[in-house]
């Protein structure tokens, strides 16, 4: 394998994904290949082995696997913010070369300024924009999370809840065509992270966005993943994408759900069907 470490990217690799984008056209993400080593005390190490993923425009796309198998790292590639060795990653057709305004991120933490009001965190990255377009599109975005009314609020005075809402909201203020999302609700309480899994359909449904989530959540992962795509451990590998059908992924007390629920386990646990008998039984 080729060894490339840094922020560089492959010139080579960006020849390849475009050629291979061409025949590709209705893939918005397409991952082909991908390799990516980290290295630690002057060793390397591999994180990602041989990934292929294409998501389609206007797809809800989650990820499970094992903590440290690599999926956060993968969102990141997607992004822009971490280089690869082999392979091509590509966004709207174009090899990824950083991160753009075509692509938005949301992590697990919020990660807003706190010294800024909601409407500054949110409206942070905008430029070319008059004040006022700017403020129309602040409080735009404000009510498309349920936020109307806390523009002037700061970080502090907001719910682990309202803060992930800020967040999104922030995430999309660019008008990104790609809504990459890291274990978003993985600090949030149960019925909050209910709460929000309907509202980011909503969201992704309004503003027509294509969205990847990691989650650890397999319930969530089947809620709101039109396929799931399950990665081993490390060296993370893809082991399975289930395509999932609406009916049965949103309808949680559904047989179909329970059947997707078994199949993801399966891929965890060797003893899958004992294993959820016991948690039925524990019940
Ligand atoms: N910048 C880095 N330098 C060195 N090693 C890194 C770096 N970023 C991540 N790693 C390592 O790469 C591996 C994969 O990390 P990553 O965060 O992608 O996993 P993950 O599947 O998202 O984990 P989790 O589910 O626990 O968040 C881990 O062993 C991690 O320590």
């Amino acid at each position: 394998m080729k060894s490339h470490q840094g922020n560089e990217f492959p010139k080579a690799n960006r020849k390849k994904v475009i050629a291979m984008k061409k025949s590709e056209q209705e893939n918005i993400i397409t991952v082909s290949h991908l390799n990516k080593e980290f290295v630690k005390d002057g060793t390397s190490f591999q994180v990602l082995k041989d990934i292929d993923l294409s998501v389609k425009k206007g797809e809800f796309v989650t990820i499970v696997g094992h903590s440290g198998c690599g999926k956060s790292t993968l969102l990141k590639i997607i992004c822009g913010l971490v280089s690869y060795q082999d392979g091509g990653v590509s966004r709207n057709g174009h090899a990824v070369s950083g991160p753009d305004a075509q692509c938005g991120m949301v992590f697990q933490d919020h990660r807003l300024l706190p010294w800024l009001k909601i409407k500054d965190n949110i409206g942070f990255g905008i430029r070319n924009m008059t004040k006022a377009e700017r403020e129309e599109h602040i409080a735009r975005h404000l009510e498309l999370v349920g936020l109307k009314g806390f523009e002037n609020a700061y970080p502090s005075q907001l719910s682990g809840g309202m803060s992930q809402r800020v967040a999104i909201a922030r995430g999309l203020a660019g008008n990104p065509s790609i809504l990459l999302l890291d274990e978003p609700f993985g600090a949030l309480d149960a019925l909050t992270r209910i709460q929000m899994q309907k509202e980011i359909l909503r969201i992704q449904r309004e503003e027509k966005v294509t969205m990847v989530m990691v989650t650890h959540d397999i319930d969530e992962a089947i809620y709101l993943g039109e396929r799931i795509v399950i990665m081993s451990a490390r060296p993370g590998e893809i082991q399975e994408i289930i395509t999932t059908d609406k009916y049965s992924r949103m309808n949680r007390g559904s047989s179909g759900f329970a059947a997707y629920k078994k199949k993801i386990y399966e891929h965890f646990f060797q003893d899958s069907a004992e294993f959820l008998q016991e948690a039925e039984y524990m019940i």
